[in-house]
């Protein structure tokens, strides 16, 4: 039996490249059943690289990836996929598949290669179009559909794949304002009720302060570091990180804490911290 204290996944010492050039290092974190951990830093500075290498997309310089205390190294790719899915930042499929397939893809981790697709296969994929009010688009195709449209087709396949662990590459990028919050209340009810891990690359502070049990941040040097959100999302880290001015309140009374930029040039008293 799995002792409880173990986390469903962890980094040791993660150095992630591209081409052999560091990209990002010194990761090290501890996701447990349950917690979110948001990735935030600039663009280029390493995000989804480190994604792809915890999936094992992109191979590791160094140190090494944990599922339940084992090393995943030699693990087999379904066995793989089974423990973790994922959804990609929004790409054009370059096949017109419809949407429901689409889906039904997040299932391949559960059959053989060539099996058909089972009945738990279609519900799992029926079960996750549902829940992200995409039946309407059913039998769309895929590059047919708007980008914000494909970006939830993303996210519903990675829901079908039934993964204990969740890695979402901004999932929200090209979302309307109400569907950014149901993808985001989707992931921390996955974690909060369900038990599940999610990993998250995000560029809004305020959706890391409003979602995220911990935060990583990856610095324009590649130095990864990891903490409360509330201790690493700082109007220093902000100014120094993206140049912006920015008040951040603190969470009262059930209300998270939140970020507020200023605009350029706005008086420096509406940004006091
Ligand atoms: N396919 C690739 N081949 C080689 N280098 C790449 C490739 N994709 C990205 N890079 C480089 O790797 C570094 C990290 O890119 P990455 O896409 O991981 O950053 P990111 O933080 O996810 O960026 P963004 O916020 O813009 O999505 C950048 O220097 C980028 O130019």
């Amino acid at each position: 039996m799995q002792h409880f204290s173990v986390p469903l996944f962890r980094a040791q010492d993660l150095v992630c490249g591209r081409d052999g050039r560091v990209v990002v290092s010194s990761v090290n974190f501890a996701l447990r059943a349950g917690e979110i951990l948001f990735l935030l830093g600039p663009n280029g500075c390493g995000k989804t690289t480190l994604l792809r290498t915890l999936l094992r997309s992109l191979p590791a310089l160094s140190g090494e990836i944990l599922v339940d205390g084992e090393s995943v190294a030699n693990w087999p790719s379904e066995k793989f996929a089974r423990a973790a899915a994922y959804a990609p930042q929004s790409v054009k499929p370059p096949f017109p598949f419809s949407v429901f397939d689409m889906v039904l893809m997040g299932r391949s981790a559960h059959r053989g290669a060539f099996s058909a697709p089972t009945r738990a296969d279609r519900e799992a994929a029926d079960q996750a179009l549902e829940t992200l009010g995409l039946n309407r688009l059913r039998e769309a195709a895929v590059t047919e559909i708007s980008g914000g449209e494909r970006q939830l087709v993303l996210f519903a396949r990675a829901l079908a794949q039934q993964a204990r662990l969740l890695i979402l590459d901004e999932p929200t990028a090209s979302l309307d304002f109400g569907n950014q919050i149901a993808v985001l209340d989707h992931a921390r009810a996955l974690a909060k009720s369900e038990g599940r891990g999610v990993i998250l690359a995000a560029h809004d502070p305020n959706h890391a302060l409003a979602y995220a049990d911990r935060v990583g941040l990856i610095g324009r040097d590649g130095k990864f570091s990891l903490g409360a959100p509330e201790e690493m999302i700082t109007a220093e880290w902000l100014a120094t990180t993206y140049g912006v001015r920015a008040r951040v309140v603190p969470a009262q009374s059930g209300v998270p804490a939140f970020c507020l930029p200023a605009p350029r040039g706005a008086a420096e008293a509406t940004c006091e911290v």
